[in-house]
C-alpha cells in the first residue's frame, strides 16, 4: 500500500534539514471535541550535539519538546514513528525537491506588489536586500517639518474619500526581489519510479518548514535549529538504509510498512491525547507563539491549583494593566489586603504600549534587557513590568502573610464564575471563593478568515502581536528575514510598521503594510489627516498599500505568497495581523453575565459592577459613562483608570466613572498624538492646525490668523474660509504639513472628543472642555486655549 492511500496522511520534510520528517494523521477523534488535528515532526538540532526533539502539533498548537525531556510514556508511543520516518522521508524527499525546484522558477512576485500607481509620487518600495525598494518622495510629507507659524482649521467628514486619493499612498517598487537559489541538491533520476507517481498527492502537499519559525522563549528549549541540507540527506539515509529505495516497495516490505504506519497512527493518537490535554489550556488562551510553551508541558505557578488558596478576600481574574491597577487601589485603601491574581499568561503584570514603540528603539541600540527596559519620552528609563518579581507573594503563602500583598497564579484560567455564591472555577475544576472579584480579562487579537482558514503551513507564518513573546519573535524575523507584512491600519499595525521600519533601516528586511481602508488610522483620524499620515508612514520606509486586502495566502517554499485584491502578489516571510481586538468574554455565558451586542465586553454600570461584588475593568468592560453614554475602550490609560475605580469600589467606595481616560499613540519619532473622549472618525470634526510658514517671526501672531474650514460629518464637506484671514490656504488637501493641531469631535454641536496632534501636556485642558459638556459658538476660540504655537 502506498502511504498516500492512508487517508489524511501527509508527509513533509524540510530542505534545511532541521525537520527531518513530518507526519500528520489528519483527524483523530478526541473526547470532548469532535476533531483533533494531530501532527508530529522530528527535529535534529546539530548545534546542540544533535539533540533530538519533537514538534507535536495538536489542534493547531505546535509544541516543541526535546527528546530527552519527553515523558517515557510519550516516548514509547512515538518510537515506532521515529523509525518509520526514514522510509517516508526518502520516499517523498526526492519528488518534493523536484517539485519545489520547479516552483521556484516562477515566483518572487514582489516586484509587482507595490509598483507605481502614481507618477507624481514615489513610495518606499526600494531596498538593498533584494526584496523591494521604497524611496521617499522628494517633497511633501518627507521633507523636514518646517517650523509652524500659521494656523488654519477646518471641519471634516469621517468618510474617507475614495480611490482617487489612494494613489497618494501607493508605492513605487523596483523588481528587486532576489531570486533564491535552491540550496539542496537536485533529486536523483531514480526517484522517478512507479511508486513515486502514486505519491503525487502527497508531494503536492509537501511543505517546507523553516527552523526560524520555531519560537524560542525563555520557557522554551530550541528544538528546531537549522541544519545544512547535505546533512539532511545524509542523516536521512543513514537512519533509513534503503530509504530512498524504499519507495519501490516489495509486497513484504509494503506490508511491514503498513503495519508500522498503523502502529504509528495508534501511537500518535495516544501521545497526542496526552499532549493535547496538557497543552489545551495554552491553546484556549490563544498565546500567539510558534511552538507553544517552552517545555512542551505547560508549567503553572504554582505547580497545581491545589496549592492555591481556597478562599481569598480579593480575586483578580486577568494579569494585565487593569487588574494590577485594581490591586494598587485595593492596597492603598486596605493596606493588609490579600489579593490573588489569576492569569493565563506566564509573566508578571506588564504594560503593552512599549511593545509596539519604545522597545523597538531599545532594540535598535541593542539594549533589550531581561525586564524589557525602555526609555520614556521624559528620558527616564523603566521596565515593562509594573513591579519586580520580589514584589509578589507566593500563592501558597498569601493567606499566611500578615501584611497581605498580591500573589499571581500563572498559567491558570477561570472558566466560570458563580456571582451568587462568589465562586470562581478554574479550567481544571478547582474552585476559589471570594469576597470581591474583578474580571479584567482584556482582549485577544482578532484574525481574518484568509489566514484563519489557511493550512497550518501558512498559519505558522502568521502571527498576532500582543506580548513580549510576540516582540521577541518579530525581532528575530526583522533580524534574519527579508520581508515583514503588517495587515491592518489601526494603532498597533501603524505603530508597529513605523517602529519596524526604523529598526530595519540598516537591515535587509522590508516592511509592508496592507489594509483595505484609504489611510492609516482611518477609524480615528479625519480622512485628510489619515491620508497625510499614510504618506508620512511611507516616508519612514514602510511600503504602504491602502485599499488593498489579502485574497489568498499560500505557502511558497519557506515564505508566504499573498495574492492581493489589486491583482498583485507579495512574497513575505511573515504576516503580522493587526486587525483589532476582541474582548475576552468567554466566561460570560457560563457565568450568566451580559455581553454588549454592539460594543462587545461585559456590560457593567457606571460603578463598573456586573453583579454585586463582581466588577469588570479594562478592555473587557462595556461600561456606562454618565457623560458620554455606553462605551468600551481599549487603551492603556482606560485600563489604569477603570482598574483603579473598580479597585476602589471593591473596597466599598461606591464611586461612578467620572474621570475621562486618555490615550496616546506614536508613529515614529515625528508624529505623536493624544486623545480623550469620543475620538471617532465617523463623527464630524473641526480641526485647527498650525500651518508651516517661511517666516518664523510671524509665529507670535499666528493665532489671530486662524481660519476655519467647515465640513459635514459624512459627506465631502464644504469649505468656509475665515473672513479675517482670506489669504490662508484652507483646503486640507493642499496643506503641506499637519505639524501641530487640535481636532474637535462633535456630537449634537458639543465637543465630545479631542485629539491633540503633536501637542503634549494639554490633556487636562481637553478633559475640562469635554466635561463642560456645552455648545461653543466659536471653536477657534476654544482652539486658542491649546496654544498650538507655544
Ligand atoms: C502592542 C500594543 C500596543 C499598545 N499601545 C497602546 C498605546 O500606545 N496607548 C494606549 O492607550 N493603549 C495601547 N495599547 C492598549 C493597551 O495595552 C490595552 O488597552 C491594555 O493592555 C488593556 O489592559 P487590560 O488589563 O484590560 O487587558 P490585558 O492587558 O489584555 O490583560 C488581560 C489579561 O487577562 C488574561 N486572561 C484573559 N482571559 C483569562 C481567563 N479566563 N482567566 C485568566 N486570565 C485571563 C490575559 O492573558 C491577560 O493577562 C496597546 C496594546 C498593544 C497590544
Amino acid at each position: 500500500m502506498s502511504i498516500c492511500s492512508l487517508r489524511g496522511l501527509n508527509v513533509r520534510f524540510c530542505r534545511q534539514a532541521y525537520i527531518l520528517a513530518h507526519v500528520r494523521t489528519g483527524v483523530v477523534p478526541m473526547p470532548g471535541r469532535t476533531k483533533l488535528r494531530l501532527s508530529l515532526c522530528e527535529c535534529n538540532n546539530q548545534q546542540t550535539n544533535n539533540r533530538r526533539g519533537y514538534a507535536i502539533n495538536t489542534a493547531g498548537v505546535t509544541t516543541q519538546i526535546e527528546l530527552t525531556k519527553l515523558k517515557p510514556s510519550i516516548l514509547a508511543a512515538i518510537t515506532p514513528l521515529r523509525s518509520s520516518h526514514n522510509n517516508l522521508y526518502q520516499m517523498v524527499k526526492k519528488r518534493t525537491l523536484e517539485a519545489r525546484t520547479k516552483l521556484q522558477r516562477n515566483k518572487f512576485p514582489n516586484n509587482q506588489a507595490c509598483e507605481e500607481e502614481t507618477k507624481n509620487r514615489s513610495s518606499p518600495c526600494n531596498d538593498q536586500s533584494g526584496s523591494t525598494l521604497c524611496s521617499s518622495p522628494s517633497s511633501g510629507p518627507s521633507a523636514p517639518r518646517p517650523k509652524t507659524s500659521t494656523m488654519f482649521s477646518y471641519k471634516s467628514s469621517s468618510s474617507s474619500s475614495s480611490s482617487s486619493n489612494s494613489t497618494s499612498s501607493s508605492s513605487q517598487c523596483k523588481p528587486e526581489f532576489e531570486k533564491l537559489k535552491d540550496p539542496c541538491p537536485k533529486p536523483k533520476p531514480e526517484v522517478q519510479d512507479k511508486t513515486s507517481a502514486g505519491l503525487k498527492g502527497c508531494i503536492k502537499n509537501a511543505e517546507l518548514l523553516q527552523a526560524n519559525d520555531c519560537n524560542i522563549s525563555k520557557r522554551k528549549k530550541v528544538t528546531c535549529d537549522k541544519k545544512p541540507c547535505e546533512d539532511d540527506g545524509a542523516d536521512g539515509s543513514k537512519k533509513g538504509a534503503g530509504g530512498s529505495r524504499g519507495s519501490i516497495m516489495g509486497d513484504d516490505e509494503a506490508k511491514k510498512k503498513t503495519r508500522m504506519l498503523m502502529a504509528l497512527l495508534a501511537a500518535l493518537g495516544l501521545g497526542g491525547l496526552l499532549l493535547w490535554l496538557q497543552t489545551r489550556r495554552k491553546q484556549k488562551d490563544g498565546e500567539s507563539t510558534d511552538c507553544g510553551p517552552t517545555s512542551g508541558l505547560p508549567a503553572t505557578v504554582p505547580a497545581t491549583s491545589a496549592e492555591l488558596p481556597k478562599h481569598v478576600p480579593y480575586l483578580l481574574i486577568g494579569g494585565g494593566t487593569a487588574s494590577f491597577s485594581a490591586f494598587r487601589a485595593i492596597k492603598s485603601n486596605d493596606p493588609r489586603a490579600k489579593v490573588l491574581m489569576i492569569t493565563n499568561e506566564f509573566r508578571k503584570p506588564y504594560m503593552r504600549p512599549p511593545l509596539s514603540k519604545e522597545l523597538w528603539y531599545s532594540a535598535e541600540k541593542g539594549e533589550v534587557t531581561k525586564d524589557y527596559r525602555f526609555k520614556q519620552w521624559t528620558g527616564a528609563e523603566r521596565s515593562l513590568f509594573f513591579e519586580p518579581e520580589e514584589f509578589f507573594v507566593e500563592p501558597s503563602k498569601l493567606m499566611e502573610t500578615v501584611n497581605g500583598g498580591i500573589a499571581v497564579a500563572h498559567g491558570f484560567a477561570v472558566k466560570k464564575i458563580d456571582p451568587a455564591k462568589h465562586v470562581a472555577t478554574l479550567t481544571d475544576g478547582y474552585e476559589i471563593t471570594y469576597d470581591e472579584c474583578l474580571i479584567a480579562t482584556g482582549c485577544s487579537p482578532k484574525t481574518i478568515d484568509v489566514f484563519n482558514q489557511a493550512p497550518p503551513g501558512v498559519r505558522e507564518k502568521v502571527m498576532m502581536y500582543r506580548s513580549p513573546d510576540d516582540f521577541e519573535r518579530l525581532k528575530r524575523y526583522a533580524d534574519e528575514k527579508k520581508s515583514i507584512t503588517i495587515v491592518g491600519n489601526g494603532f498597533t499595525g501603524s505603530e508597529l510598521a513605523c517602529s519596524l521600519a526604523n529598526y530595519a533601516k540598516d537591515k535587509k528586511v522590508k516592511i509592508y503594510q496592507i489594509f483595505p481602508e484609504s489611510g492609516n488610522m482611518s477609524k480615528v483620524l479625519p480622512s485628510y489627516l489619515s491620508k497625510w499620515t499614510t504618506a508620512k508612514v511611507e516616508t519612514m520606509g514602510v511600503c504602504v498599500m491602502p485599499e488593498t486586502y489579502v485574497k489568498e495566502a499560500q505557502r511558497d517554499d519557506s515564505v508566504l505568497k499573498l495574492a492581493l485584491s489589486n491583482g498583485k502578489s507579495l512574497l513575505t516571510d511573515v504576516v503580522v495581523v493587526c486587525v483589532g481586538c476582541e474582548p475576552n468574554t468567554n466566561i460570560a455565558l457560563t457565568s450568566g453575565l451580559e455581553v454588549d451586542r454592539n460594543l462587545g465586553g461585559f456590560v457593567v454600570n457606571a460603578e463598573l459592577e456586573a453583579r454585586r461584588n463582581l466588577f469588570v475593568a479594562g478592555d473587557a468592560s462595556c461600561f456606562y459613562d454618565p457623560l458620554l453614554g455606553r462605551r468600551r475602550v481599549e487603551h492603556h490609560d482606560h485600563s489604569v483608570v477603570s482598574g483603579r475605580l473598580a479597585g476602589e469600589n471593591m473596597v466599598g467606595k461606591k464611586k461612578a466613572y467620572t474621570h475621562q481616560s486618555m490615550f496616546w499613540s506614536d508613529l515614529g519619532p515625528e508624529v505623536g498624538y493624544e486623545g480623550i473622549g469620543l475620538v471617532d472618525a465617523s463623527l464630524p470634526t473641526v480641526a485647527v492646525f498650525a500651518l508651516p510658514t517661511p517666516n518664523p517671526e510671524r509665529r507670535a501672531d499666528n493665532l489671530s490668523e486662524a481660519a476655519v474650514i467647515e465640513g459635514g460629518g459624512s459627506g465631502g464637506g464644504t469649505v468656509t474660509v475665515n473672513p479675517e484671514t482670506p489669504d490662508v490656504k484652507c483646503d486640507p488637501s493642499n496643506a503641506d504639513e499637519y505639524g501641530r493641531g487640535v481636532i474637535f469631535y462633535m456630537k449634537d454641536d458639543k465637543i465630545v472628543g479631542i485629539l491633540l496632534w503633536n501637542l503634549f501636556n494639554r490633556i487636562g485642558l481637553a478633559r475640562t472642555i469635554i466635561n463642560q459638556n456645552k455648545k461653543y459658538d466659536d471653536l477657534n476660540e476654544v482652539a486658542k486655549l491649546f496654544e498650538i504655537h507655544a
